[in-house]
């Protein structure tokens, strides 16, 4: 069957809209990842599934480039809130809000969890810092926005060999649902960041990972709130105060729309 899709991204982090709210669509992990492979498919980092909810406008699923399905997705959320309207979002990591305000869009996801077992890790360990190193990558702060995060903060962000090293950080065995990997360096109030995400590899933003980062920094009074994160494809502004759900303001970006034919 033809199905209508949309093409969007928030700052490079590019994502295949599917619209299931009328007619329900059945997704795979095998039929993500071949909606999201770059050469076989249309491509794209996440692929996301709008459906019917009862408790908020709409429910957002995410699969990662990999057919991986998981919690939350930042960018994706401006991009589904600026394509839809809808105020109210319900996600796998809880229900998420949101407004178009010009050309930007102000979204408020979770409130951040840090203790061990919410990341989650394997087994109890301090999150901040997390005693523990990979390679030139030492101490992460541990952070779930919805979906899980580690935050490295270092003095030279190219320093890092991140293709090369996150492979392995994402699925060591401390981390039973696997992580998304952030490289961060703190200016004067704002934040330059890279971030390794699970399920789809180098990203050129991660609307989470800006979140988990800004978090890490303001928790640890390296940064205050509302903070910049800029990334290869943008920067992001994140507020957050403790107690509080973490809001993100950004842009979202309509590419084009096309048909697919779907099982
Ligand atoms: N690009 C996203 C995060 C997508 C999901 C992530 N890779 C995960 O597995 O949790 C963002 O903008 O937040």
């Amino acid at each position: 069957m033809l199905r209508q899709f949309h093409k969007m991204h928030g700052l490079g982090n590019d994502f295949v809209i599917l619209d299931a709210r009328e007619q329900p669509l059945e997704m795979t992990e095998a039929l993500a990842r071949h909606i999201a492979d770059r050469r076989e498919g249309i491509g794209c980092d996440q692929l996301i599934l709008l459906e019917h909810s009862d408790r908020a406008d709409l429910r957002m699923r995410i699969f990662n480039a990999d057919g991986s399905e998981v919690q939350s997705c930042g960018n994706a959320t401006r991009c589904v809130v600026r394509l839809t309207g809808a105020a109210t979002i319900e996600t796998a990591g809880g229900l998420l809000s949101g407004a178009s305000e010009g050309d930007a869009v102000e979204v408020t996801l979770v409130e951040p969890r840090f203790e061990w077992d919410a990341i989650p890790l394997a087994y109890p360990l301090p999150t901040d810092p997390l005693p523990m190193g990979w390679e030139n990558l030492d101490r992460p702060y541990a952070v779930n926005v919805g979906n899980p995060h580690l935050v490295f903060f270092v003095d030279d962000l190219e320093d890092a060999d991140l293709e090369g090293i996150g492979p392995g950080i994402e699925t060591d065995p401390l981390f039973p649902e696997r992580i998304n990997v952030n490289v961060a360096s703190v200016g004067v109030n704002s934040i330059r960041l890279r971030t390794f995400e699970r399920g789809a590899g180098l990203t050129r933003a991660c609307g989470t990972g800006a979140c988990a980062t800004a978090i890490a920094a303001i928790r640890t009074r390296l940064a205050s709130s509302p903070v910049n994160v800029h990334m290869a494809g943008g920067s992001l502004t994140i507020a957050w105060a403790p107690g509080e759900p973490v809001r993100m303001r950004g842009s979202a970006t309509h590419v084009f729309k096309g048909f697919i034919d779907l099982p």
